[in-house]
């Protein structure tokens, strides 16, 4: 049987996962071909399989005083070179086969930032959409009571992802905090005055640019003037939005789960502001931007429609930063014909195994998210050594840094691609290169 017959066996039903296996060992076959002791040691099939998945019940009392049950969980996937590190998700939508591609995905995206991060990934089913602030803490605090057992500074460090920003990580770290009797960096993504970085709010979005703007770089191009599509409106959206402003391009999308809305004249610094505090102060819909900005048009989009008409618009560039699966062949095929010549992916796997065909058979320059959002952990890991250190590195100091591991990523990729004749191909070089590292850090370790 081959790895990905076996992966799908032995994982029924777990459709995100197995397309996560099937981009990976694609990429990997070339490298697996050339050393017959990674074929022999099956060290591909060891980092299929988490070193350990935790899943635990979380009960908590609503406002009504109802007690309500959610699942959670921690995906321990590999420590090889590292503590386990990566975000956790709250979205009505999390089971074990989208912790398991996110805690994969994570795996390499690790290994390519050149810090010692080992991967994993966690969540909950738990839907924060209406809850109030009092809801929210307290279901953060039930969350955090069972995972405090599975975590630690030097064994397993989570972060935030769709659903938990700063406010979560907040309520999570007060618990542990209380529960250990210890102030260590346990988390990542916390609040500047306790122990969080400057610019890891940023860091995935700025990363995800700078890593475009070296891709357009090696193509003797830039940003500026470019008019770009923009999915998502969270986390990594908003940021991404203010660094293409920076570089002097254009952004004409933002989304949501409800519809996405396109202004022609571009999102510029005032609009985003608008944007940043309807989304993480208000937490209300994108629609409400056409009320504020009328020139502006808004589209409902309908969940599973064939396809999504936010990639159906004239741009040059295009960086999906919401969720998995959001851009189909159909998707692909029209970003094709609008004239977009980059795609960069924000979010995790937002592009298809069938859409990334399309988009490569056609020229265009395609960076999966393993690469090109990386910024995110990147920083979460030079917030893990300023925890360690007991001191704290200036805004400018982080940004470098970031700009630093993009860079690195962007060259890691296109030398991996190369020595393996697959010049150009960013998919192929972020999946060799990450692979490599983490396979040959198993096999120094032996059969553990
Ligand atoms: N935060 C980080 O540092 C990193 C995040 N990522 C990835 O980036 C992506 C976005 O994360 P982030 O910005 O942090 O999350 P946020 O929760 O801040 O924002 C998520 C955005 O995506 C939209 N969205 C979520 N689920 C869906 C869905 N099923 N269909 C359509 N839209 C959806 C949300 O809309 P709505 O408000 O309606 O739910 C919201 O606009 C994810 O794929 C995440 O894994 C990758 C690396 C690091
Ligand atoms: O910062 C982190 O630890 C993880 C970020 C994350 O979840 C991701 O890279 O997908």
């Amino acid at each position: 049987m081959d790895i990905l017959q076996d992966v799908i066996a032995k994982n029924p039903g777990e459709v995100e996962f197995h397309q996560a296996a099937a981009e990976v060992l694609d990429s990997v076959k070339v490298v697996l071909d050339k050393n017959a002791e990674y074929r022999k040691l099956k060290l591909m099939e060891r980092m299929l399989e988490p070193e350990r998945v935790i899943m635990f019940r979380v009960n908590w009392v609503d406002d009504k005083g109802e007690v309500q049950v959610n699942r959670g969980y921690r995906i321990q996937m590999n420590s090889a070179i590292g503590p386990y590190k990566g975000g956790l998700r709250f979205h009505p939508s999390v089971n074990l086969s989208i912790l398991k591609f996110l805690a994969f995905e994570q795996t390499f995206k690790n290994s390519l930032t050149g810090i010692a991060m080992g991967g994993g990934k966690g969540g909950s089913d738990f839907n924060p959409k209406g809850k109030s602030e009092a809801e929210v803490m307290r279901f953060c605090q039930a969350f955090a009571t069972e995972l405090s057992r599975h975590i630690g500074h030097r064994l397993d460090v989570p972060a935030g992802d769709i659903g938990v920003g700063g406010r979560e990580i907040g309520y999570m770290y007060g618990t542990y905090r209380k529960i250990k009797n210890e102030f260590t960096g346990v988390f990542t993504g916390k609040g500047i005055e306790w122990g969080g970085s400057l610019i890891r709010p940023e860091a995935t979005g700025y990363g995800l640019i700078y890593f475009a703007q070296n891709m357009l770089h090696e193509a003797g191009d830039s940003l500026k003037g470019k008019t770009c599509l923009v999915s998502g409106s969270g986390n990594v959206a908003q940021y991404c939005v203010e660094k293409i402003n920076h570089f002097g391009g254009k952004v004409v999308t933002l989304s949501d789960s409800s519809g996405y809305i396109y202004d022609e004249e571009g999102i510029d610094a005032a609009k985003l502001a608008f944007v940043m505090e309807l989304k993480n102060v208000r937490r209300g819909r994108i629609e409400e931007y056409v009320a504020k900005y009328p020139k502006a048009v808004y589209t409902a989009v309908k969940e599973g429609a064939a396809s999504n008409p936010i990639w159906n618009h004239k741009a040059d560039c295009a960086f999906p930063c919401a969720t998995q699966n959001e851009i189909n062949e159909k998707d692909a095929q029209h970003l094709v014909n609008n004239g977009v010549k980059l795609v960069a992916e924000g979010a995790n796997m937002p592009t298809t195994n069938e859409a990334i065909e399309v988009l490569h058979a056609n020229g265009v320059k395609y960076a999966p998210g393993k690469a090109s959002n990386a910024g995110g952990v990147g920083t979460s890991g030079i917030e893990m050594m300023q925890n360690y250190m007991g001191m704290s590195w200036t805004a400018e100091e982080v940004d470098a840094k970031l700009q630093g591991i993009m860079k690195n990523i962007h060259q890691k990729c296109l030398h991996a691609a190369e020595q393996y004749g697959l010049k150009g191909n960013y998919m192929a070089g972020a999946n060799i290169a990450g692979f490599v590292k983490v396979a040959d850090a198993m096999k120094a370790q032996g059969i553990v």
